[in-house]
């Protein structure tokens, strides 16, 4: 029988989040197969690996939304989540969806200072259906930061925008995460996108991570730095071989 261990710790802990032997079964088929994780507190770590490997599965698992799991998790009470879909409710202004589902009754101030700081303060009071695709996502991050995350958990919430408003994003992100401190967990299929931003990018392959490479590149980032491109060309050829 699945047991449910979903605790949270407090960011005082050594790890922002501890994982381990996760298993998550579907139909009798182990996608994710006594898994260990660890992150530290304030550390970004990019998540790459091919389609339908598990990795939304265990974001999922991670933010509290699965729970028929065998193993230990431990993440931070204060997490939150962003999807490639920004999810908004279209019958309500977009403050009103930064503060959707907080406990108590949020001032309104709270989400304002949280969409000037993704660059959004002047469309607080527009209706969803109004906002271009980068909007929408920057207001979904919004509704993220308003939690003050010790984690943040992002599945592939670049997945939909354009090159530019792709870029833009991803520096949003870098930014936003230097400035708060908190730990990230990113989803992606982007293996630029991952040495751009991450600390450690993990491959995860037959529900496991199965490889992880430490990246330790001054900030900003450069792409044309030639070890900027040797690292992505390493994690390319490793995740070609894993799809081999
Ligand atoms: N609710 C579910 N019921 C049955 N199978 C599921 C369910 N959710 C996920 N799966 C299966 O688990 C596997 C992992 O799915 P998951 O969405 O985690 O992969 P992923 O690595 O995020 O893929 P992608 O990169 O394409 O988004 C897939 O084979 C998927 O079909």
């Amino acid at each position: 029988m699945a047991t449910d261990v979903h605790r949270p710790v407090t960011t005082k802990a050594a790890h922002a989040v501890r994982v381990e032997g996760l298993t998550r079964s579907f139909d009798g088929r182990p996608v994710i197969d006594r898994l260990r994780l660890d992150i530290r507190p304030g550390e970004f770590v990019a998540l790459l690996g091919r389609s339908g490997c598990g990795k939304s599965t265990l974001l999922r698992i991670l933010a509290g939304l699965d729970r028929d799991i065998e193993g230990t998790v431990l993440v931070p009470r204060r997490k939150a989540v962003a999807f490639q879909a920004p999810r908004l409710m279209p019958w309500k202004r977009v403050w009103r969806n930064v503060l959707l589902g907080l406990p108590g009754k949020p001032e309104r101030a709270l989400a304002e200072r949280a969409l000037d700081e993704v660059g959004l303060g002047h469309r607080t009071t527009a209706w969803p259906k109004t906002l271009s695709g980068g909007e929408a996502q920057r207001a979904s991050l919004a509704r993220a930061l308003v939690r003050e995350p010790d984690l943040l958990l992002l599945d592939e919430p670049f997945g939909a925008l354009d090159a530019l408003t792709r870029i833009t994003a991803q520096r949003l992100v870098g930014e936003l995460w230097q400035r708060r401190g908190c730990a990230v967990l990113l989803v992606t299929h982007d293996v630029e996108e991952a040495v751009l931003l991450a600390d450690r990018v993990l491959l995860m392959d037959d529900g496991v991570i199965a490889h992880e490479q430490r990246i330790d590149l001054d900030r900003p980032r450069d792409i044309t730095d030639p070890r900027f491109a040797e690292l992505r060309a390493g994690l390319l050829r490793r995740l070609g071989a894993e799809a081999a």
